[in-house]
């Protein structure tokens, strides 16, 4: 079991981050800590300081938290011991946010030790808007795709958009097959007229506002979107042949998301779906779930999938 002494310095940078809470009107206190401490002693600080506001303790083991919930803290095992400090400052946010203790556009004060163990030593203000959307950017990184990072951030913007928003009150779906696109279309056939035939290659770019919208609207119709690695829009409503003896998918997912994965298993493609029945963004590449993004309030959270070798079990 860790431990972290509250020492006399430590209980000072907490004073200070308490009363930063305070001034700065922020939502939370977070406080990373690389063990056990005195929680009774936190909470009584808060306490003196009048500090009304979430205080959120996190630590890499569960078994180090026992006796933070008693003491009025919000306790988070973050289950990140080896990441490197930015890793785990990033990783607390997204967790906190996910047990919904802060939420998307809340402002929180960071206490937590970027230099020497054992010690607090440093105290971050931090918008949550911003924080996220820069996770987003870095998680899309991890994917190693030929198509670029631009082009996937924005798809899966809109993408998030369409699971939040629907179209005139109805909750709608889509399907977004990224880069590859020669191979992508030996596998697609015209499900219909597809509106975006006929126009320039500069009047069907998703990195322009109104194809976006435009893409919304056509979204409701059945098919998916065919996008070349600039973001232009080779197609819209096809329907991909769907092989998927060898695919590891979820119960309850639906021939959208099983035609998504198996796509990705047969080209160099990344797949970006909306689930029409929860707004629940799904990213494959390779015939895997490589991200899943949960319709949040306004905001969105990211979320990395364990990369996990298909079973004989499911599919
Ligand atoms: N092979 C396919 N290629 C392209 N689009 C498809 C394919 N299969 C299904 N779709 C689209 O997905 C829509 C919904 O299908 P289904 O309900 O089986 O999917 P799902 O994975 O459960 O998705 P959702 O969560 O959105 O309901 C269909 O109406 C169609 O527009």
């Amino acid at each position: 079991m860790a431990t972290q002494r509250l020492t006399k310095h430590n209980a000072q940078m907490l004073r200070a981050s308490l009363s930063l809470v305070k001034s700065l009107d922020a939502d939370a206190l977070l406080i990373l800590l690389e063990g056990s401490t005195d929680w009774q002693r936190i909470a009584e600080m808060a306490k003196e300081e009048q500090i009304t506001e979430t205080v959120v303790v996190a630590v890499d083991s569960p078994d180090d938290l026992d006796g933070a919930a008693e003491a009025g803290l919000k306790p988070l095992a973050l289950n990140k011991e080896k990441a490197p400090l930015l890793e785990r400052l990033q990783h607390a946010l997204l967790e906190a946010a996910a047990d919904e203790l802060i939420k998307i556009n809340d402002e929180v004060v960071a206490l937590y030790g970027g230099f020497q163990q054992g010690r607090l030593d440093s105290i971050s203000h931090l918008k949550l808007d911003e924080r996220m959307r820069r996770l987003s950017s870095r998680d899309l990184q991890t994917l190693e795709s030929s198509v670029p990072l631009k082009t996937i951030k924005s798809v899966v913007d809109l993408a998030v958009q369409i699971g939040v928003e629907g179209r005139e009150g109805k909750p709608v779906g889509a399907l977004f097959v990224i880069g590859d696109t020669r191979n992508v279309l030996k596998h697609a056939s015209n499900s219909g007229v597809d509106p975006f035939r006929g126009y320039k290659r500069q009047e069907r770019n998703l990195m322009d506002a109104r194809v976006r919208e435009d893409a919304k609207e056509i979204s409701q119709l059945d098919g998916a979107f065919v996008i070349a690695s600039d973001g232009t829009i080779e197609r819209s409503r096809q329907m991909l042949e769907v092989l998927h003896e060898d695919l590891n998918m979820s119960k309850g997912l639906g021939s959208r998301h099983w035609a998504a994965a198996a796509i990705t298993r047969r080209t160099k493609a990344i797949a970006v779906v909306v689930s029409q029945s929860t707004g629940t963004v799904r990213l494959y590449q390779n015939g895997f779930l490589k991200m899943q993004i949960e319709p949040m309030d306004k905001g969105i959270k990211w979320q990395e999938i364990a990369y996990k070798p298909p079973s004989s079990g499911e599919g």
